[in-house]
């Protein structure tokens, strides 16, 4: 049976913006379309609430075992203008935010808002029962890369310490990575402090500061640029000097593209390519707020380049292939699936893994970094052995030791595992990634 709910006032009022994107947000999160940092890049345009758009996702992301239960105990918006995702940021909102204030009488709140009762009991039934995501031993922190394309790390500290925030000072020489992440743990809300592996360009904070630097000029100028330590680890990978030419691959929305150009300052011939118009239009975006001018786009699947048309580009230095996977290494990931993960999905994800990187190789770069935010064997070394079996250009490679100081590598039963890089939220405080 549909319950109709009467709504008397203001029941032309439309509801504000910042909870319809919030709302597309999680819904991209969902179909794998981008991390946070990346979906909120985009949408860090004049006019739209960053501040609460962020709040309201992370409300609902932090709460979402128990916002799920809410949802499957009422009866669905019969008007068809509250989906699922939306639902879940009304309720997050309602029972873990702001409380809906002001808003309480368009239509799709007032209905969300007549069930509060009910989540009132779900809530007090799971008191105790550890109803949020993140109560294990991770540490999440927050990571701000400085776009040096448009100011310095220099500049940026000093902005700042201006803005109350406080440096915590350390010597690298002094203290060991584990020493290290004792400082990071115990970050106050307003602390921040220079990373121990990328000192030129990458801060660390307290992830609770996230609001307040979202409203700092700084962020809304693209002079700071929220992304995870792990994303940088590729672009190390690549061993960048001036005047390189990379191909991008699966390159949108194009977070990677911004640090390699920030790191050369746009010194550098960066091709890149992705197959969703729709993720290539959001990074074309992204690239000119951030000032990159030396990125070719384009729009195709990248199975369909030949050597030949790359021949008058002479050597290609180097490809960063960081083709879609499972997603499972993401911190702030939003898994709505049932169960585990599908081996299935994980072997198909695979398949093509492995012919995304077969291509690269057969392009003949003299250097390719393979990423992924999958944790799964399926999609890291496995691929990696597959490639070098199938490949008939696979003689003209081998794995190297990336990053040699860095202190969790690949996993399995494979000669190269140790040459290859993994990151997780326990050990190395990032995002889950693989490097090979
Ligand atoms: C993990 S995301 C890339 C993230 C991006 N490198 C960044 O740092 O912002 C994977 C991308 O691969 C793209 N993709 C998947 N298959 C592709 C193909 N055959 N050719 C080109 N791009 C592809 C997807 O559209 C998606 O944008």
């Amino acid at each position: 049976m549909v319950k109709v709910i009467a709504v008397t006032m203001d029941a032309h009022k439309p509801l504000p913006k910042s909870y319809l994107i919030a709302s597309r947000l999680l819904r991209q999160m969902d179909g794998q379309k981008g991390s946070l940092n990346s979906l909120i890049t985009s949408v860090n345009k004049n006019g739209n609430n960053i501040k609460q758009i962020y709040a309201l996702i992370m409300k609902t992301i932090q709460n979402l075992k128990i916002i799920k239960q809410m949802v499957n105990s009422i009866d669905t918006d019969s008007s068809g203008n509250c989906d699922e995702f939306l639902t879940q940021i009304l309720i997050a909102d309602l029972m873990f935010g702001k409380r809906l204030e002001g808003i309480r009488n368009v239509p799709q709140v007032a209905h969300i808002v007549s069930f509060e009762n009910k989540f009132k009991q779900i809530l007090k039934n799971n008191t105790g029962k550890g109803g949020s995501a993140g109560s294990d031993d991770r540490v999440i922190v927050r990571y701000i890369r400085v776009n040096l394309i448009k100011t310095t790390l220099k500049k940026v500290m000093r902005k700042l310490v201006k803005r109350d925030f406080k440096q915590i000072e350390y010597n690298k020489s002094d203290i060991t990575f584990e020493q290290f992440k004792e400082l990071v743990v115990n970050l106050k809300e307003n602390d921040f402090l220079i990373d121990y592996d990328f000192q030129n360009d990458l801060l660390v904070f307290h992830i609770n500061s996230t609001k307040g630097l979202q409203e700092l000029k700084l962020f809304t100028e693209s002079k700071i640029v929220m992304q995870d330590k792990a994303s940088l680890i590729a672009v190390e990978c690549l061993q960048l000097v001036p005047e390189m030419t990379i191909l991008d691959v699966c390159c949108a929305p194009g977070m990677k593209t911004t640090a390699i150009a920030s790191r050369v300052k746009n010194n550098a011939t960066i091709i890149s390519y992705d197959k969703s118009e729709e993720r290539i239009h959001e990074m074309e975006t992204i690239i000119e707020k951030n000032g990159v001018n030396c990125c070719q786009i384009n729009c195709r699947d990248f199975t369909s380049v030949t050597a030949e048309e790359l021949s008058s580009i002479g050597t290609i230095d180097a490809i960063l292939l960081d083709p879609s996977c499972s997603g499972s290494g993401m911190n702030n990931r939003v898994d709505y699936r049932k169960g585990g993960e599908d081996k299935g999905r994980l072997y198909r994800l695979a398949s093509f893994q492995t012919r995304m990187l077969c291509h690269a190789m057969s392009l003949q770069p003299k250097r390719i970094v393979y990423s992924t935010c999958s944790l799964h064997l399926i999609e890291n070394e496995n691929v990696i052995k597959s490639v070098f079996r199938e490949s008939e250009f696979a003689n003209d490679y081998s794995v190297v030791h990336a990053l040699p100081q860095w202190p969790t590598r690949g996993v399995g039963d494979y000669e190269f595992a140790s040459k290859c890089i993994r990151s997780n939220a326990t050990s190395t405080l990032t995002n889950g990634f693989f490097y090979g």
